[in-house]
């Protein structure tokens, strides 16, 4: 009987690493646990994907117990997801972890597949674009919430101040108003600042619990006790407070609440009654409503925040910057405000501003995406169902590619003539932070309008001081869902009485 088990499990293991040998190889990974044990154990799993791609090349596999296909590469990263093979790599695969934040199966925009997201999608893209993305419309949402952040601003002690809170709540108010039409007052943002809290605390238990990780490997475990608490249950919980608020929003729009303007949640409604009438199947419902918006709202505000508290803190390291972005302020834009019209001819802002988006490299892992069927990336055969790893962040990180990558030198961007500068429009291509292809970041053009609008107006009005002048900030990150800036106390000195 013994002697049989035994044979039964050397056939099992045979056929496991025949299995194994039909990926693009990777780290030796174990029956069962993969090569879970490998990343589990490391301090920063995003960082040993990189270190394993130097390893390995730019494709290779890691087994979580399920293969994970790691692209690292800015080639293969193009080769996987733009042109002839785009369409392949854009599905997602059903994850735990990835549907945390799902009201209904296969909802909203993130992480849905096929058909359903790709009505969300369209809608999310074209109705963004009818609100104003990408024309004076949102520039001028933007710029109101940045004069509603100098108010306050005007209202504090500005020699020492931690600015994380009210840049949040800047950005968040543009969302805010995309979404549900209004915005959020400071004085009145008590709710705000509880689910800020509250995605903060997510957050940290992503980062620091290993059951977050067992249960993403083996989504059965979610059903234990302790274990599925903390690796799940207890994520979920937080979720569904945010989807919770974002419904009621959607209702005081349904019942049109004083002060609300045309915004996203009002178009979908439409949307959704039009479908009604053309009795066909269709995945705009109440429930894809919440979720779509859940997402948006969450997307929208947690990156572009952290991107510009990046901004403000690298700013703050290196003054010598901040200074010749300032002098180019002045030089074209003066004491109006600064609109997008102004970044033809703001070129070392354009570099400064591109560095940011590389250096701040917000996203730790991307969002995993999957093949529909059969296909080959840098030579591997690829099977139909693969769960794929566009790592964006290892790019953005990559030495080959950009020299010196760990410094913050906004130069490389720039070629110097005699008669000025021009930017280096290949280098900038490289900085792939939205990612490429199919499932590229549907908030793109909407987060660079207010990384660019938002910093700038506040170098334009502000130098950034630390409040302790003997400490500049720290750039080692706190890694987590997002790369995020270690906490700082900051001194604001007007550069000049502002005129708007
Ligand atoms: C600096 C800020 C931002 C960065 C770095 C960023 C980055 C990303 C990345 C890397 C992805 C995953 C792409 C992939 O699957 O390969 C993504 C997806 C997405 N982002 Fe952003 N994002 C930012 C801001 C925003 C904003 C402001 C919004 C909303 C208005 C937004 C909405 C979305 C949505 C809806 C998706 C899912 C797209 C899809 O799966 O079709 N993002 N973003």
């Amino acid at each position: 009987m013994l002697s049989l088990l035994l044979i039964f499990t050397i056939i099992i293991i045979i056929f496991y690493y025949k299995w194994v040998k039909t990926f693009p190889p990777g780290p030796f990974p174990l029956p069962i646990i993969g090569n879970l044990h490998q990343l589990a154990t490391a301090s920063h799993p995003h960082k040993r994907i990189e270190e394993l791609g130097k390893e390995y090349g730019k494709v290779f596999t890691v087994f979580l117990p399920l293969p994970v296909v790691v692209v690292t590469g800015l080639e293969e990263t193009r080769e996987a997801l733009l042109g002839s093979k785009g369409d392949n790599f854009s599905s997602r695969p059903d994850n735990p972890s990835d549907s945390l934040f799902m009201n209904i199966p296969n909802g909203g925009v993130i992480f849905s597949e096929g058909k359903q997201w790709n009505e969300q999608r369209a809608f999310t893209l074209s109705t963004l674009r009818y609100f104003g993305v990408g024309s004076q419309i949102m520039e001028q949402k933007i710029i109101s919430s940045v004069q509603a952040l100098f108010d306050h601003f005007d209202k504090l002690d500005l020699s020492c101040l931690d600015i994380n809170w009210p840049v949040h709540l800047c950005v968040g108010n543009v969302i805010h108003e995309v979404l549900f039409g209004d915005q959020v007052p400071y004085g009145k943002a008590h709710e705000m600042r509880y689910f800020q809290d509250l995605i903060d605390e997510a957050m940290q238990m992503v980062r620091s619990r290993a059951s977050v990780l067992v249960v993403q490997a083996l989504p059965w475990t979610r059903h234990l006790p302790l274990i599925g608490y903390w690796g799940y249950w207890q994520l979920r919980n937080i979720a569904l407070e945010l989807i919770k608020y974002v419904n009621e929003q959607v209702q005081r729009v349904q019942e049109k609440d004083e002060g609300i303007e045309e915004n996203f949640v009002s178009a979908y409604l439409r949307e959704i009654k039009k479908r009604e009438k053309l009795e066909e199947e269709t995945s705009f419902n109440d429930g894809n409503l919440v979720n779509t918006v859940t997402d948006l709202w969450l997307a929208g505000m947690e990156t572009a925040a952290t991107t510009i508290r990046w901004a403000i803190t690298l700013l703050t390291a290196h003054p010598k910057v901040q200074e010749k972005l300032a002098a180019e302020l002045d030089e074209i834009v003066g004491d109006r405000m600064i609109s997008m019209s102004d970044k033809q001819r703001l070129l070392y802002a354009q570099a400064v501003v591109c560095e940011i988006h590389r250096v701040s490299n917000v996203v730790t892992f991307n969002v995993f995406h999957k093949t529909y069927r059969d296909d080959t990336l840098a030579g591997h055969f690829i099977p139909a169902g693969t769960t794929v790893l566009p790592q964006v962040s290892a790019v953005l990180d990559d030495e080959q590619i950009f020299e010196n990558a760990h410094e913050f030198n906004p130069e490389r961007f720039i070629k110097r003539k005699n008669d000025g500068i021009e930017l280096l429009k290949d280098e900038m291509d490289k900085v792939i932070a939205f990612s490429l292809g199919k499932r590229q970041c549907a908030g793109e053009a909407l987060a660079r309008m207010e990384v660019f609008l938002i910093t700038l107006s506040i170098v334009q009005r502000y130098r950034l001081l630390p409040a302790d002048s003997s400490q500049l900030p720290k750039l080692n990150p706190i890694f987590g869902i997002l790369q995020t800036p270690k906490p700082f106390e900051w001194r604001l000195q007007n550069r000049k009485i502002s005129k708007y």
